[in-house]
């Protein structure tokens, strides 16, 4: 049964029991008695150490939290649990100091977050070309809003949302327009050969043109494609003018050929008329006295007309001779031309055979493998970290280990076999008459020469490795399959570490 006397009485009597007991004056010693003497039952099993020990390890960050830890430790004295668990809520919720302070931060981080994004958006422009106002317009409200911290997320994220469908959009333009201007490039070659249908070597070098204008291009190709065309350009203007100036001398000659048969006959025709009237005076003369002045006048006729033949006969042969110097020069010309046309079969930096170069070499060795019924080897090789080399000592010192490559391998051909480039640091050889064994032997004697001939980058002496697939061409197979299998091999001497030979 509960006591009914008021609450400060209870106080007064636990505070005398607690002395009259000799008790510690500790606040759960102090419950024990008021609850006793109000007759409340003492709450069995409280936690109070635990609860202690939690309390200790809260360690308050704010006034507040400071005034709740109290709060709890009084509650925990009390053994009161309903005060204990007020304490801990209100100490939780206590925090908002630190609230401000991460907020802060968090702003500020997707402050420059957004200060980025406006930056990347900006740099993204120019690669998407566009022209369109109405979408710089919807860019530059977009920046804006990136750059004024007052900007919600939600209108960020719209404006993003329709941004990026845009940049979809220009994306999409611009492939196309790559592949257009392609489709140009490639017409306006066409068109070149198409205008000059007589000239075999701009026939080349257009070839070698549309084959270098295909995709993909990296800017290594399309600089590639421009140095060829201005080659055509160079050459082609060279061959004009020179053809011109044959022409007009050509031109000449037959001119002054012409105007010399014309003073041929006129001639002619003035000694006939002047031998026509000695043979009607001769006719009309009876004495031997009024022939002798006659037959003089013929005779001086007849002379001035061996003459003048004779003149006439130096001065046509003179021309002829002329006329086949010219003849001889044009011929030199179509000479060089074809020279030119065989270069547009070749890579200009190495002299190698180019892609075109190496179509028809392989089209030609697989004719007379059939033909002849013999063995025909195609390998690929491809330089070991031909990157290292460039990053390490310039792309010219690149260029420079290319070339010692082809000369090193031209050393351990044969003059039957074909050395192509087949793109940046990957050579092609055509081995004819050579069977996969022999043709596996050819490439690692290739390997062992490269060991004995360095190639030097000014003192330094660098080790040119490559890996290297070789297949033996199978009846009935194409090039391309037969090379496809050289370059999967060529792959797995990649993979297998650098620096070998495996047959495909
Ligand atoms: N100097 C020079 N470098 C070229 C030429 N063509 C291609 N390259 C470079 O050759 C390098 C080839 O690099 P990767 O394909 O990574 O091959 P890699 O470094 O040889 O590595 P692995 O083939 O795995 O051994 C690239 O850096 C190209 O830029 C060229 O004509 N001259």
């Amino acid at each position: 049964m509960i006591n009914k006397k008021p609450p400060s009485a209870i106080a007064r009597e636990a505070l005398t029991r607690l002395n009259a007991l000799k008790l510690a004056p500790t606040p759960a010693n102090y419950q024990a008695c008021y609850n006793e003497i109000a007759c409340i039952p003492n709450v069995a099993g409280f936690p109070e150490a635990p609860l202690h020990q939690i309390s200790l390890a809260l360690t308050a960050k704010t006034p507040e939290q400071e005034k709740q830890l109290k709060h709890l430790d009084a509650a925990i004295g009390n053994r009161n649990w309903r005060e204990v668990q007020e304490a801990l809520v209100a100490f939780s919720g206590a925090n908002h100091e630190g609230a401000p302070k991460d907020e802060g931060m968090a702003a500020a981080m997707s402050q420059r977050c957004m200060a980025n994004l406006a930056l990347a958006i900006e740099h993204m422009l120019p690669a998407l070309g566009t022209d369109d106002e109405g979408f710089l317009a919807q860019v530059r409200e977009f920046l804006d809003a990136l750059r004024n911290p007052a900007t919600d997320m939600p209108a960020i994220e719209a404006m993003l949302a329709k941004f990026s469908n845009r940049v979809l959009v220009a994306a999409e333009d611009q492939a196309e327009i790559k592949a257009m201007l392609l489709k140009l490039l490639h017409l306006i070659i066409e068109n070149i050969g198409e205008l000059s249908l007589d000239d075999q070597w701009l026939k080349g070098q257009v070839d070698s043109l549309l084959v270098a204008a295909t995709p993909p291009l990296t800017l290594r190709r399309l600089d590639d494609v421009e140095r060829r065309i201005r080659n055509v350009m160079s050459k082609q203007s060279e061959a004009k003018g020179r053809s011109m100036e044959a022409q007009e001398e050509m031109r000449l000659m037959l001119a002054a050929f012409v105007e010399q048969l014309a003073m041929m006959s006129e001639s002619s025709g003035a000694f006939g008329d002047r031998l026509e009237e000695s043979a009607r005076q001769i006719e009309q003369v009876k004495t031997i006295e009024g022939m002798a002045p006659l037959l003089k006048g013929v005779i001086d006729t007849t002379r001035a007309m061996a003459t003048e033949t004779r003149g006439a006969h130096d001065r046509l042969r003179t021309l002829q001779e002329k006329v086949q110097t010219t003849e001889a020069e044009i011929g030199k010309l179509h000479q060089e031309l074809d020279h030119a046309s065989a270069l547009a079969r070749h890579d200009p930096l190495t002299d190698a055979l180019n892609r075109k170069g190496l179509d028809e070499a392989l089209t030609r060795e697989i004719a007379g493998m059939q033909r002849k019924d013999t063995p025909l080897c195609v390998a690929l090789l491809d330089i070991d970290n031909f990157k290292t080399i460039n990053d390490r000592l310039g792309h010219d010192t690149g260029d420079a280990a290319l070339v010692h490559l082809v000369k090193v391998a031209r050393q351990c051909m044969r003059p039957v076999d074909s050395l192509a480039r087949y793109g940046g640091e990957e050579f092609v050889i055509l081995m004819p008459d050579t069977p996969l064994e022999q043709g596996i032997q050819t490439m690692t004697r290739l390997q062992r020469m490269l060991t004995k001939i360095f190639f030097l980058s000014g003192d330094e002496k660098l080790l040119i490795t490559f890996s290297a697939g070789v297949a033996q061409m199978r009846p009935h197979e194409s090039g391309a399959e037969a090379m496809k299998r050289a370059d999967k091999a060529m792959y797995l001497a990649k993979r297998a570490g650098k620096n070998r030979v495996l047959g495909g």
